[in-house]
């Protein structure tokens, strides 16, 4: 699909600015008609047989691995793609650190966030959703988007200055979870009896991380409007820092949406896109959506990481066979594409099963 321009539909406003004006109603591209209590009140895992499972990451990196704790892995990533995982080596201290610069960020006069304004049609930097046509469903959500690894792919020029330990903090969380995402990748590998390092083979020397902030102000018309819609992520993996006190975050499951509960310092991970496609689809890529709240707001961070832009990716040899026939056609820079399909409500993935 070719890059089209972009479009402007509601002037450049951000979200936040729209929710200081809570008299007046969001424009109409944020106002989903089919809304109502039920797109907030969706079932804890709790209320039926789905699990979000929390894994000890420390248990499955001794030599004396955990067999259980693999097989917890094991069931969360071949049933619903999300799991959480705790004793990660980050302390609680600074992941609430990670969240407070940024949550300071957004605090920020509107005149010192738009010095890291995205250019239009560009990803990175500060801003809420490029629009590609009229008619598109805007999130209620503001964002800062940064690519963060490797270091010589920092843009500098969009990282806040402001608050002035910002860029330390994300320099630190980036190294943390760069390394946590080659344990997790070689544990993933594991649960398939692959080589442990088949999946970072694949991905290329050289793959990428990047961050997005996500900033959801409280919403007037919250059963009627979603800080983002539902999508599956373009990453191999993503890693996501929730707010501590506010959920949001649910996920498609058999059709139902269920709610991702929030555990202390645990990190909630899922499996993006192109990770389903190295896994020839053993590994699914699951839907979720954020609600929003009207009354209080919400931050997430959020790490995707991904296979080296300028890698051809493809099912993974030894997953093809009689039985399981190549499912995905090889790509390469899927992020590239995954935007404009986002923009429409469309899933890129679609596009290259075979
Ligand atoms: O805010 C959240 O909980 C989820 C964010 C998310 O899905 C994303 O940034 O892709
Ligand atoms: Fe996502």
């Amino acid at each position: 699909m070719e890059v089209s321009a972009e479009v402007e539909i509601v002037g450049n406003k951000s979200v936040q600015e729209l929710a200081l004006n809570f008299e007046n109603l969001p424009p109409n591209n944020y106002i989903y008609n089919e809304g109502g209590v039920g797109f907030r009140d969706a079932l804890l895992p709790s209320e039926s047989d789905f699990h979000v499972p929390i894994i000890d990451i420390a248990n499955l990196t001794s030599p004396s691995t955990s067999q259980h704790e693999l097989h917890k892995l094991q069931s969360a990533l071949h049933s619903c793609g999300f799991f959480l995982v705790i004793n990660h080596g980050m302390t609680s201290s600074f992941l609430d650190k990670v969240s407070e610069v940024s949550k300071q960020f957004f605090e920020l006069p509107k005149e010192e966030k738009q010095k890291y304004e995205r250019e239009q049609i560009n990803i990175e930097g500060y801003g809420n959703d490029t629009i590609y046509s009229e008619n598109q469903m805007l999130d209620w959500c503001d964002r800062l988007f940064l690519k963060v690894h490797p270091e010589d792919q920092r843009n500098f020029k969009l990282w806040p200055q402001n608050p002035i330990d910002f860029r330390n903090t994300i320099q630190q969380y980036t190294e943390c979870v760069w390394q946590l995402y080659e344990v997790i990748l070689r544990v993933m590998a594991k649960t398939l009896n692959l080589e442990e390092d088949c999946f970072l083979k694949e991905c290329g020397e050289r793959g990428t991380m990047s961050m997005r902030t996500n900033y959801y102000p409280p919403c007037p018309m919250a059963d009627h409007a979603l800080g983002l819609k539902p999508h599956s992520d373009s990453s191999s993996i993503t890693f996501l820092l929730q707010d501590k006190k506010v959920e949001g975050l649910q996920v498609l499951k058999d059709n139902r949406w269920f709610k991702v509960p929030i555990i202390h310092d645990a990190l909630v991970i899922n499996v993006g896109d192109q990770m389903e496609i190295m896994s020839n689809g053993i590994f699914q890529s699951p839907i979720h959506r954020v609600v929003v709240n009207a009354e209080r707001e919400r931050l997430s961070v959020a790490m995707f990481c991904r296979p080296n832009s300028e890698k051809e990716i493809q099912p993974i040899d030894k997953l093809v066979n009689e039985s399981r026939p190549v499912l995905y056609k090889p790509v390469k820079d899927y992020a590239k594409i995954f935007l404009e399909y986002y923009q429409q409500g469309k899933r890129p993935i679609d596009a290259f099963k075979i």
